[in-house]
């Protein structure tokens, strides 16, 4: 097998030059195969406050030019371990939500026809339905390790079944979640009512709260994760709110008291050695980010993502 093609070299080729792919990866048309695809998913039509997560994927491919190729907190250069290749956006419809959806679904199947990993940039967390329905059908009832400080185990929004706050309910009652495994992690601030949390209780999911990094610390957490997760495929959904609005401002339902991005990124760490099939970043919503804030600590997740997967594929071999 050849080499994978890495990065363009940012010695001969300044950061800002080059149209975006992420880290300045190659295009996926530019290479014969991807062992991770990354995928830009441009759709905010879920959305129930501010809108603009359908310019996130431009925004965090901006955002990650900085990357560079060796990840010094896990010894891992996640690029030339395997070939990670940015496919683009897929084309969405705005205004026909059930039509969005079954898109989504075909573009992620057949983005990992090939076998494929998926790291999908959203969009908002509506998207995250499809991508669970066509992983589904490859592994079955999936762990959804869930990091938001929402549980968007809502059930409608103005009768609507299909919004970025109802997700993972979708998916549970189509039965795409091994809800024995899944676990939310920064989960905080004012709800409807105790019945969101009983309501998801009901359905499985267990719960890390945002503020239990502070009493706990993300050493112990990560053991709960890793307890809760292991045992088969697991899908990490990554809403960018999870993160404090110091941290993350440029997104559109924010809370106080959320997570530190130095905390994600090493509770992200804690995933090497399980198995990680596919993930998405979303609600990264560039009109409310300051000097890049939000895009970089997305980029920065994307990047300890992928070097999971480039750990663990290094331990496969
Ligand atoms: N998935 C995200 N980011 N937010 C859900 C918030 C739903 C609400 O407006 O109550
Ligand atoms: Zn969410
Ligand atoms: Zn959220």
């Amino acid at each position: 097998m050849s080499e994978p093609i890495g990065p363009v070299d940012a010695t001969k080729f300044p950061r800002y030059t080059e149209p975006s792919t992420f880290a300045r990866l190659p295009r996926l048309d530019e290479v014969s195969r991807a062992d991770v695809t990354i995928l830009g998913v441009p759709f905010d039509s879920g959305v129930s406050y501010r809108p603009g997560a359908r310019f996130g994927p431009g925004h965090i491919r901006a955002a990650s030019k900085l990357l560079r190729p060796y990840n010094q907190a896990v010894d891992v250069s996640p690029f030339a371990v395997h070939q990670v290749a940015d496919a683009g956006d897929i084309g969405v419809n705005p205004f026909d939500i059930v039509e969005a959806l079954t898109t989504i679904d075909s573009a992620v199947t057949d983005v990992r026809k090939d076998g494929s990993s998926l790291l999908t940039l959203g969009g908002d967390h509506t998207i995250a339905l499809p991508i669970l329905r066509s992983l589904y059908r490859d592994h079955g009832p999936i762990a959804v390790l869930h990091f938001d400080a929402h549980l968007d185990t809502w059930d409608t929004y103005f009768g609507a079944p299909y919004t970025h706050g109802t997700p993972f309910r979708r998916a549970s009652e189509e039965g795409l979640i091994d809800l024995e495994r899944s676990q939310h992690i920064g989960i905080r601030g004012p709800l409807y009512g105790k019945k969101d949390l009983e309501d998801d209780e009901i359905l499985g999911f267990q719960i890390i709260r945002s503020d239990d990094f502070e009493v706990d610390g993300v050493r112990s957490i990560v053991e709960r994760m890793r307890r809760r997760l292991d045992g088969g495929p697991v899908y990490v959904s990554v809403d960018i709110d999870v993160l404090d609005p110091a941290h993350a401002p440029g997104t559109g339902t924010p809370e106080a008291g959320g997570m530190t991005s130095r905390e994600l990124l090493n509770t992200l760490r804690g995933l090497v050695g399980l198995n990680v099939v596919g993930a998405d970043i979303v609600e990264v919503a560039p009109a409310y980010d300051h000097a890049e804030i939000t895009g970089i600590a997305a980029a920065h997740v994307a990047y300890e993502l992928l070097s999971v997967l480039a750990l663990n594929k290094a331990a496969s071999r």
